[in-house]
């Protein structure tokens, strides 16, 4: 296993792990999408990591695009207010989305963009999530079609996962120091 941070308190999924399930998930979605108009949409920043590995795990024709939406800032917490920051350059009007998450936390991200992209009238529309986090007494019911793992209720970081814009390039994902937070 790779050197840690010195900022990190434990390793969750090693890059291996990591490598197993894009390619099981990558795997899976090449199959349900045979033949469909496969369009992928990232959620900037934090989906870049998973979205480069997934996509060449997937076996069939598809195009990509990225979405940009904010409401954790620089903090370990949701702001509960999500904005779009940089909207879609193609249309996907009659298209099979499938929207490509990090991570899946409070779900108000993915329940504004489910309603949002919704709206625009794609053929289909799922979700494929690194992470589903277990947070207990959720509000949000958002049903990913796709799931890397679930991972407990602690705020990680690595592999696109940032706290204040940094360690997104950790190739594992693991839990920050307390002391990291103060
Ligand atoms: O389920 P939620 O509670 O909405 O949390 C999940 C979202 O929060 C993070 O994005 P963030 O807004 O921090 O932007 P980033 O991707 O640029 O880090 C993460 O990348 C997800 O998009
Ligand atoms: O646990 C997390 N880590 C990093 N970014 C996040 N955005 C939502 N939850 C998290
Ligand atoms: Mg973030």
């Amino acid at each position: 296993m790779e050197a840690m941070h010195p900022d990190v308190d434990r390793v969750l999924f090693s890059k291996e792990d990591i490598a197993d399930m894009v390619k099981r998930m990558g795997a899976q979605i090449s199959k349900d999408y045979e033949g469909k108009d496969l369009v992928l949409i990232a959620v900037l920043r934090g989906a870049v990591v998973f979205m480069g590995d997934l996509m060449r795990a997937i076996d069939c024709p598809l195009a990509i695009d990225f979405m940009a939406v904010s409401s954790y800032g620089d903090g370990a917490k949701s702001s509960g207010i999500v904005r779009i920051v940089k909207d879609l350059d193609i249309d996907i009007k009659g298209r099979d989305v499938l929207i490509v998450e990090d991570i899946l936390d409070s779900g108000l991200t993915l329940k504004y963009l489910m309603k949002n992209l919704s709206s625009r009238h794609p053929a289909s529309l799922e979700v494929a999530t690194f992470l589903w986090k277990d947070v207990e007494g959720r509000t949000t019911a958002i049903d990913p079609k796709y799931v890397g793992t679930h991972c407990p209720d602690e705020f990680v970081v690595g592999y696109g996962l940032d706290f204040a814009e940094r360690y997104r390039n950790l190739p594992y994902v693991g839990v920050l120091k307390p002391e990291v937070y103060a």
